[in-house]
């Protein structure tokens, strides 16, 4: 197999985004030093639309114009959020995962321009997030404060934060660390406080699926751990069938020994229901582990709850 000569690379062009971008294009500078990369910046819709996202096909939002890029040919590699990636269907056609790079952190940061943390925060504290998982945690172990509607990317809000339109903020870790603003983390919640989302801190690299030189020199930048992790999630995540406003969290770990588990949970959006799921691979692939792990929260009630939900 011949490594391309030149691999275009589109993106979102948020600043996390383009950060993830130059990720890619180190990794693939050490592992063939004499491949030329390009980057081609794409705005998305969920870029462009600040409001909610279940009125923009809230699914797909921030990749459908990235894959256009893939499938027409003005890109030969895109690099996404797993997170930002629907689960519920396939990748569009034509198109592969070629790797998951290794994971980064997976938790979330509470931001609060005083120092406080999540327990300290007063009364009526306003919290910036759209995310239903975080309000519907948040709901649960922190009645006293309240959500406010919160979107646009990660400095966005920072900026949005700083002129005063909630007090703090619930943001990725890894997202902070990408755009080099780890500084500002008041305190990182431990995944039992605020469960992270399915793909949390994982980026995968997306190929055309006829492209098989350059899926082959990409490959090598997979990690097989994390490739593991992010097939149990979204397997999971496709059994059950979510909507835009599904509160839905959960990850799964490789444990020091090997063993693959996965842990997830399906909440109500006030955070008074919580079914609760954490089960071993054991002898299962990473998918059939996901499979097992959503149908042990629809055997608890899953399907009423997620249809429930208006979108
Ligand atoms: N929805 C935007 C988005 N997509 C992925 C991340 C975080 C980075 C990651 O998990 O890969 C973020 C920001 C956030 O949720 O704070």
């Amino acid at each position: 197999m011949a490594v391309p000569e030149l691999i275009r690379i589109v993106s979102r062009d948020s600043p996390m985004a383009l950060a993830q971008v130059e990720r890619v294009r180190a990794e693939l500078a050490a592992l063939h030093p004499g491949v030329r990369t390009e980057v081609v910046p794409v705005k998305t819709t969920g870029d462009k639309w600040l409001g909610d996202l279940s009125q923009v096909e809230g699914k797909g939002a921030f990749t459908k114009e990235v894959d256009a890029a893939l499938l027409s040919g003005e890109a030969d590699l895109a690099v996404h959020c797993v997170k930002d990636v629907p689960a519920d269907r396939p990748l569009p056609a034509g198109t592969v995962f070629a790797a998951f790079l290794e994971r980064d952190d997976i938790r979330d940061a509470l931001v609060h321009p005083g120092g406080l943390t999540l327990d300290e925060l007063p009364d009526g504290a306003r919290v910036g997030t759209s995310s239903v998982r975080r309000v519907a945690q948040l709901a649960a172990t922190h009645p006293h404060l309240t959500c406010v509607p919160f979107r646009g990317n990660a400095n966005r809000r920072l900026a949005k934060l700083a002129a005063g339109e909630a007090d703090a903020l619930l943001l990725a870790v890894s997202g902070l660390e990408r755009i080099g603003r780890r500084d500002v983390i008041s305190e990182v919640l431990s995944p039992e406080t605020m469960m992270p989302p399915i793909g949390a801190g994982i980026l995968a690299l997306q190929c055309r699926e006829d492209d098989a030189d350059l899926i082959d020199a990409v490959s090598g930048l997979g990690d097989p751990r994390t490739h593991r992790e992010a097939t149990a999630e979204r397997m999971f995540l496709h059994v059950l069938q979510g909507h835009c406003n599904s509160p839905i969290a959960g990850y799964a770990r490789v444990d020091r020994g090997g063993e693959l588990s996965l842990r997830a949970c399906v909440f109500t959006p006030d955070g008074k229901t919580r079914l609760n799921a954490h089960e071993w691979a054991g002898r299962l692939d990473p998918a059939t582990l996901g499979t097992s792990v959503a149908v042990a929260l629809l055997r608890q009630g899953a399907r009423e709850i997620i249809d429930g939900i208006a979108h």
